[in-house]
């Protein structure tokens, strides 16, 4: 558990003593930080008050005023892990305690801050929320994969819709990765479609019958990371299920564990996966010995691990282990071609296939399409087109600029004007600075005459032969392939 920059905070007794513990002061939730041996080294008045406790506690040992220490304090401190369960006083005064382990960047404990409350909550109430939230989170995601495997809705490379040279290539590689058992690093930007990628390298895979399982470890909340990834035995802490959690990568076994937003992984996590990629075996927290399970690791970012590693957040050995197989998915403005199946497919899968057919995007849409940046890939190409049929009368056939989010229209003509200034400060001479304002032109007027190219032939003051020469000379003529002609 990390709250502090690790650069900033490197020793517990310089928290204690640093400008930062005075923000405590500020709380009415009792605050104690303890040395990793399980001494206090600071307390804020709201502690001392809640626990009637003397005000010269500094340096004592937490098991002097605690009857809990065991459980709570000291086995953070032996586990490495999160305790929530009730703390009780020598004098009777009790309460709920939250003890969190401070670790450094290289995973090794600095020492425990103490959060605590009235214990009005009631323990059990606490304790018995966090059983059923992760009753219901194993069943939903159980429930979930396995109706993903009864409908066969696992992707394939083949049902990844794209035909340009980036993607094929991407598939190409993708196809040879999935024989091997070694780890894959899929990267790309956000919503370029890296989940789909990864159910297709499992589908592509040997493993393919057996278990996919999906972490987003974004996600899931830190201080549950371990126990969710690696489970836990029965009784290993307060709140625990009685019959303790089989972790994600022991579910994997046989088949696959996909880790999305592997950046975000916290450090001490990082160690004990390289250990768990390195040897196969799974220490469960509070089991005795060691599990030995069979999976298949894919991992996912959208991030520049490169850079995570420069800064000291992403373990240098885990990304070396990681990146054997790195497979890259292109940016949907790298594969613009792709546009039009990608649109017809979501068209259809959101109005249906008989609407879908009499819907026709136009012309000045595609090539908005082409020009605006994408920053959010696919993704935001469906929401795009989810926005603009329901702007879509159900007597109008034809999705045209008109029906496109607002904000998709800003975003395009600040695109466009960058375009637009960026040659001009490199012109290098007149004829160029020529063409380039024919070209502005010819757009400007073909837009007012609605794409009616005899109109805009006569607007300008040339022949429809001419208008064709210019409009193919500057690449417009494809984009204007459905567009009206007389
Ligand atoms: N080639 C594709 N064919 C069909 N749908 C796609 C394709 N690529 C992406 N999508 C759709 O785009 C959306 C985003 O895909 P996905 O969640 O896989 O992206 P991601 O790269 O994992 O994003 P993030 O990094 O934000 O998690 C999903 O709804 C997915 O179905």
């Amino acid at each position: 558990m990390q709250f502090f920059n690790p650069k900033i905070v490197n020793s517990m007794e310089k928290l204690a003593q640093s400008p930062y513990a005075g923000f405590f002061e500020l709380l009415h939730t009792g605050i104690a930080l303890m040395s990793a041996e399980g001494n206090f080294l600071y307390s804020n008045k709201a502690f001392i008050k809640l626990f009637n406790l003397p005000v010269d506690i500094i340096g004592k040992h937490v098991s002097d005023f605690f009857l809990t220490a065991e459980q709570g304090v000291m086995s953070a401190i032996r586990d490495r892990k999160m305790v929530v369960c009730s703390s009780l006083t020598t004098t009777n005064a009790e309460g709920i305690s939250f003890r969190y382990p401070l670790m450094n960047d290289q995973a090794e404990l600095l020492g425990i801050i103490l959060e605590s409350i009235p214990s009005t909550f009631g323990e059990t109430t606490l304790s018995d929320l966090m059983s059923s939230v992760r009753e219901i989170e194993q069943s939903t995601s159980y429930l979930e994969q396995k109706a993903n495997r009864k409908h066969g809705m696992l992707h394939t490379f083949d049902s990844i819709i794209g035909e340009s040279k980036a993607i094929l290539e991407m598939k190409r590689y993708g196809r040879r990765f999935a024989r091997s058992k070694e780890p894959v690093l899929v990267i790309g930007e956000s919503g370029t479609g890296k989940e789909l990628v990864a159910q297709a390298l499992h589908s592509a895979s040997p493993r393919a019958k057996n278990p996919f399982i999906v972490v987003n470890s974004a996600a899931l909340p830190r201080e549950l990371m371990e126990s969710e990834l690696f489970g836990y035995e029965g009784g290993a802490f307060t709140g625990a299920r009685a019959g303790g959690v089989v972790g994600k990568f022991e579910q994997a076994d046989t088949g696959t564990i996909f880790l999305d937003e592997i950046g975000e992984l916290p450090l001490p996590v990082q160690a004990k996966l390289l250990r768990v990629l390195e040897s196969g075996e799974i220490q469960k927290i509070a089991h005795r010995g060691t599990l030995h399970s069979d999976f298949r690791l894919i991992a996912a970012t959208n991030r520049d691990l490169n850079h995570y590693v420069e800064e000291g957040r992403f373990r240098a050995d885990l990304y070396h282990r990681l990146n054997i197989f790195e497979l890259k998915v292109p940016p949907l403005r790298d594969r613009i071609s792709d546009i039009p199946l990608l649109a017809r497919r979501f068209i259809e899968t959101e109005v249906g296939r008989k609407r879908s057919t009499e819907i026709r995007i136009s012309s000045e849409t595609y090539r908005a399409f082409s020009q605006y940046p994408w920053q959010g890939n696919v993704r935001e190409l469906k929401n795009v087109l989810t926005y603009a049929l329901y702007a879509l009368e159900d007597s109008d056939n034809v999705l045209s600029l008109e029906h496109l989010p607002p904000r998709f229209l800003r975003t395009l003509e600040l695109a466009m004007e960058r375009d637009e200034e960026a040659p001009l400060v490199e012109m290098q001479n007149l004829a160029q600075a020529n063409a380039q304002a024919e070209r502005k032109t010819l757009v400007n007027m073909l837009e007012k005459m609605r794409y009616n190219k005899t109109l805009t032939a006569r607007a300008l003051g040339i022949s429809r032969n001419k208008l064709y020469h210019k409009l193919h000379e500057y690449g417009l003529l494809e984009g204007l392939a459905d567009s009206k002609e007389e």
